[in-house]
This record gives C-alpha cells, structure tokens and sequence, in this order.
C-alpha cells in the first residue's frame, strides 16, 4: 500500500531500492581500449620469522603444516611460520571476487600478494606463482592494467575538490599525448558514473575542512584509480567504515566495473547480504588456508554439505565467518574451534581443489595472451610533470587558509614583540647598549629556525600518506615532486620573512642601509630552509609524527645552543667546543652580527666570542647547510619510497 507524506510518496521497498541501486551506474565507465584479465595464483605462501615469545609460537602450531607435502609448494624452514598456506585461485574478466574471513587470517596479505602491494623485506619469504592471462606475471606491465584502492581514504587532498582531484589523477596518470579535452571527458564520465556529480565541487575534505561523505571520499578514491581505465581492480575493504547504505553503493559501482569488462578482487569484511549477493566469486580463508573458493552463491549449499547448514533469515557472510573464526576463550573452545577449521579446510583441499585447479588449468591454456603495454612508465615528460605539479601545489597552498593564517598571525606576534623587547635599542650611542642588540639578532635567527622546522613536523605525515600513494600508483616521479615542492614552497617562505623583518628592522632601528637589510634577510630566509630541511630529513627518518615531534625539538636546540649566542666558544671544553661548526644557527647569527656591526664588530663582540670567518663566508657555509639538508631530505625520501616484492 502506498504511503504518502506532505501529498508525496514515502512508500520504502528495500528490494527494489537494492535493485535501483544495482541498476545505477549500468553504464559506468565503459571501456575504451583496455584488454580483459584473467588472474590466477598457485601455491601462494607467505612466511614470517617465528617469534621470539613462546606463547606465539603456540597458536602457530595449532593446526597442522601437511600443505607443504603438496608438490610445488615452498617448504617451511623451521625458523619461520606460514601465514599462507598453498593458496590457489582464479579470477576472470568480468568478475567480482570476494576474498573473506575472519580477523587476522591472512585477507590483506594474499590481497597484497596478489595485486604485488607486498612490502618486500629480508625476513619474511614467498612462494608459489601469479599468472595473468596465463603467463608469468610481467611487472613492467602489470602496474598498467592492475590499480589498488586503499582501505585509507585519507591519503588525499583536504583542500581540493572531488572533480580537481581526479583531474590532477588524470592528468598525471594518463600520457602527455592524450588531449586534454579526453582526459577532461574520462574525468567526467567517472564523476558521473559513480554517483559523484552531486559533490563534484565539494573539497574533500578532513577533520579540519568540511567535505564529502565517507562513502564518496571512498568513490572518490576509486574514481582516482580509474583514470587509466585499468583491467584489474584490488581493493583492500572498500566498505569498511561506511554506513549500510554507502557501502552498497561502494559496492554496487564495483559490481558495475565489473559487468564492464573489469575484474575486481576486493577483501570485505562482514557484508551485508545485499552487498553479498553482488559477488560471483568467493574466496574464503581461515587460519591462512583456503576453506571455499568457487561462486558466492553456492556456499551456503557448501557448508550445508559439511554439516553446517545457515539458518534461515541468518547472513550467509555473518554465518561463514562465525563457523570459520578461532574462539580463543577456553583451551577447550580453541581446541574445538581450531579442528572445525581444519576439517573444513582439509575437506575443500582434498574433495574441491582438484577439480578446481584442473577446470582452471583447462580454461588457463585456452586464454592465454599477456597484455602487453607500450606505455611509458610515467604518463608524462618531466617538464609536463613538473608543470602539472606545481600548479596543483599552488593551488594548494592557496587554499591552507589555516596554516596562512596561522603563520601570518604567528609571524605578526613575534615581531611586534620582538620588536617591543628591543625597540629603538640599535638607535642608541653607547657601545655598551647597542651589545644588547646581539639578542634581537640571535631570537630573529632562532625564529625563523624553529617556526620552519615545526610547521613541518605536523603537515609532513599527511603530505607523506599522499605521496606514497601517488608514488606507488606511478604518478610522477620523486624528483619532480619534490623540485615542485620547493619552488612553490620559497616565495611563501620568503613572504613571512619579508614581513617579520620589516617590523623588527625597523622598530629596533637596525643598520640604515639598504645592503645590510637584504643581507638580513638572506641569512634569516637560508636560516628558515636549513630548519625546514633538517626538520623534513628527520621527519622521513621518524616515519610517525609522534617519533618526528620527539626528534626534531632535540636537533633544533643542539643548533640554538651551539648557536655562538648562549655559550661562548672558547668557554666550551675542547672535546666539544668543535660541534658549533655542525650549527648552522652559528654561521647565520655571527654573519648578523658582522653585517649589523660591520667595522665595529670587533668592539661589540666579547672577547673569546670573535667569528673565525668572514660575513660571506658564513654566508656561504649557511647556504651550504641549507642545501646540503634539503638534499637529504630529497635521499631520505627516496630511500623511504615504498618497495614491493616483485618475485611472484
Ligand atoms: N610481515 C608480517 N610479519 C609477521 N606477521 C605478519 C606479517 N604480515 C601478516 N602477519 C600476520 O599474518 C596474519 C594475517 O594478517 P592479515 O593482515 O593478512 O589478516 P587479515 O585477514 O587481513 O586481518 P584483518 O581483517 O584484521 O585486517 C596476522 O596474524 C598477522 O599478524
């Protein structure tokens, strides 16, 4: 019966607004030249170093190791434990494959295995093979035709809007060749087909900014990965996080991607049953080991057949995980639920594997044909990249209307009040009274030094998730990021400066003379790049926030007291007095101090306190540091850029 309210109809059918749901996007992004992909793995395994604690090692054992008496199977050192277990599977062209199970049973890591996101490291070893279209995985190729959707949407821009942030994706991504009204097309074909044309100029938005919702930051993160039109979609929990009603929707573009040619492997972790009725394949792993792989609608029939049928009115995907999860409350319950997995893991292994393995081999050698790419590993030249990136980082810095306002309002502080501490205290005649004016020149110095410095530790982290992304998603190359970062950087840098010394200069009524202000201002402005870079460097080493807030305070005060102000240098023991040459504060504050004092010089400065090189020799050591610094922080951030394991 139909329901109205204010003469209009509220009637709600939740089958047909699923249907209406599914049926939206029927024509998303249709595909313009990408070549269908099979993907299929065999014996998968992925082992980790065994830990040092006994307690873990326990938990290991519980059930048994006899995969690795299959033929082709990596065998397990006994320094290790296997976190995979001879995993097999397929998925086609077309498909969307689920791959679920309980917390910690190894969904990510076969994600990662298989979309090649495993981290590489030393310790731990994999094993088995990934074919694509029937051959040997090409990883030249294979980033062209395979993208991976994060779990974490917060890896964007704050400040830029849904459609600027897929035009920068495509204009990146795509090649310098393709004109720009098609990329501009592509753009807003994907707005449009995944339901994001309502919050296209929204920003997307953060703690800080108002943006877009959580189930359209995650479109729009999937929007980002499909402006190459890739064949291949991973997405590791694309729901996670979102309310029922934006995950189908998530889900639901996905399963329109697929019917478009494309093929989506996703981890989910407790569906819903509208959004599991969206996949044909389902992969499902317990403690590691494969428990059901074949379509998702036949599962419930599956377990039935072991004896554990769903009840009725339950959610197949709640039901599944409940059966296939370790419950580590007793010994007993751990007992009992451990040997539940095993035997259905044994049971699919021996009754399903083989007929499963020999109908992929057969459908494997019939389509086999690698794609093969010709493109360019970056879509554009480095002088197009570089444009592209600087004209996104303006834009950005245009838009930090807290960080400008912040530091506008910082810089206007501490020069008014430096400038009260020492005002007209340089206009002053006595020697003895103009010394005083060292300190106005040593807190201008340390300033400029520690406001660059902390301005990075916090905007870094966020800056860093972003670029990772970008950069594992061969958008540009490091070099070109990090020249475009600083370039945009220098003249904001250089802005702040200007001003805080104009007010200073001038209320403590320093050096009249044109030369002397500039010179100033060089040295405070190199001082300030110095600062951000060691800042940076660190902040990369630190890898956290936390770590870089904890580490860089202590670099900054090693340069303030071997700055030459606080502790003369000769009343410094030898074995120590050598470490104001590692200060670049000290070759900034006595450069001041020669170009403030100039002939002078040698009756302000105390004696044991005299600068053994000239002005400009400082100078030149200064900017030395500075470009030294930011030269490591351009090495630390590409030794940090993360790396993959290319052996399957
Ligand atoms: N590099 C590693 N070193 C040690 N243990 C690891 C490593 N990678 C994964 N593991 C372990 O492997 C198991 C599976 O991890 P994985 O992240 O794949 O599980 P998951 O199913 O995705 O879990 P969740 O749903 O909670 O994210 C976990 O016990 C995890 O601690």
């Amino acid at each position: 019966m139909a329901m109205e309210h204010l003469g209009r109809d509220i009637t709600f059918d939740a089958l047909e607004a699923n249907r209406a749901l599914s049926q939206r996007t029927e024509s998303v992004t249709s595909r313009e030249n990408a070549i269908p992909v099979d993907l299929v793995w065999r014996n998968l395994t992925f082992d980790v170093p065994l830990p040092k604690r006994k307690g873990e090692q326990k938990q290991v054992d519980l059930l048994s190791n006899d995969d690795e008496l299959a033929p082709g199977v990596a065998p397990l050192k006994p320094s290790m434990r296997r976190i995979l277990h001879a995993l097999n599977g397929q998925v086609r062209s077309g498909q969307v494959l689920a791959i679920m199970g309980a917390s910690g049973s190894g969904k990510t890591t076969l994600l990662n295995m298989l979309s090649g996101r495993l981290k590489s490291s030393r310790k731990c070893s994999t094993g088995g093979h990934v074919y694509v279209n029937g051959q040997s995985r090409n990883f030249d190729t294979f980033p062209h035709i395979a993208k991976f959707v994060e779990q974490d949407d917060t890896t964007m821009f704050a400040e830029l809007t849904v459609r600027e942030q897929i035009t920068y994706a495509a204009q990146l991504a795509l090649s310098g060749s393709v004109p720009n009204s098609r990329k501009m097309a592509r753009v807003e074909k994907i707005i449009q087909e995944l339901g994001l044309s309502k919050c296209s100029n929204t920003y997307i938005g953060n703690e800080l900014v108002r943006g877009v919702s959580g189930g359209e930051r995650r479109r729009v993160a999937i929007g980002i990965e499909l402006v190459t039109d890739p064949s291949l979609i991973f997405l590791d929990e694309p729901t996670t996080g979102l309310d029922s009603f934006n995950a189908l929707n998530v889900m639901s573009s996905l399963r329109q991607l697929a019917k478009n040619g494309r093929t989506i492997v996703t981890t989910i972790h407790q569906p819903r049953s509208s959004i599991f009725h969206l996949f044909d394949m389902l992969c499902l792993i317990a403690e590691g080991r494969t428990v059901y792989f074949g379509p998702a609608a036949d599962v419930v029939n599956y377990f039935d057949s072991l004896g554990f049928p769903c009840p009725s009115h339950f959610n197949v995907a709640d039901y599944v995980i409940d059966v296939l999860s370790v419950d580590h409350r007793t010994p007993e319950m751990e007992n009992k639920t451990t040997a539940r997995i095993e035997y259905v893991s044994d049971h699919y292994r021996r009754n399903f594997e083989p007929a499963f393995l020999s109908d992929a081999n057969a459908y494997q050698s019939a389509h086999s044909a690698q794609p093969t790419s010709s493109v360019a590993y970056y879509g554009n030249g480095l002088v197009k990249e570089f444009s592209i990136l600087v004209r996104r980082t303006v834009k950005l810095m245009s838009r930090e209307r807290q960080i400008n306002f912040t530091r506008l309002g910082q810089t206007l502080f501490f020069a008014v009040l430096l400038g009260l501490i020492w005002l007209d205290a340089a206009r002053v005649e006595s020697l003895d009274e103009r010394r005083a004016v060292q300190g106005v020149l040593f807190f201008l110095v340390v300033n400029q030094c520690f406001d660059a410095a902390f301005g990075v530790i916090f905007s870094y982290p966020t800056e860093r998730a972003i670029v990772n992304r970008e950069r594992a998603s061969g958008f540009y190359r490091d070099i070109t990021y990090f020249l475009g970062k600083q370039l945009c950087e220098l003249p904001r840098a250089v802005f702040f400066n200007i001003l805080m010394l104009i007010i200073v200069y001038f209320m403590v009524g320093l050096r009249e003379d044109a030369g002397a202000f500039f010179v100033l201002l060089l040295i405070i402005t190199f001082l300030s790049l110095a600062g951000e870079g060691m800042a940076q460097a660190l902040s990369v080493f630190a890898g956290d926030e936390q770590t870089a807030a904890a580490i860089v305070p202590v670099a900054v005060i090693f340069q303030l007291l071997f700055g030459g102000f606080f502790i003369a240098p000769d009343a410094l023991p030898g074995y120590i007095a050598w470490l104001r040459w590692a200060s670049f504060m000290y070759y900034g504050f006595n450069a001041a101090v020669i170009n403030e004092f100039d002939d002078e010089v040698t009756e302000i400065v105390a004696p044991g306190q005299e600068f053994e090189l000239s002005k400009w020799e400082g100078i030149a050591v200064l900017i030395g540091f500075a470009v030294v610094l930011k030269l490591l922080y351009f090495a630390a951030l590409r030794a940090n850029k993360p790396r993959f394991d290319r052996t399957l």
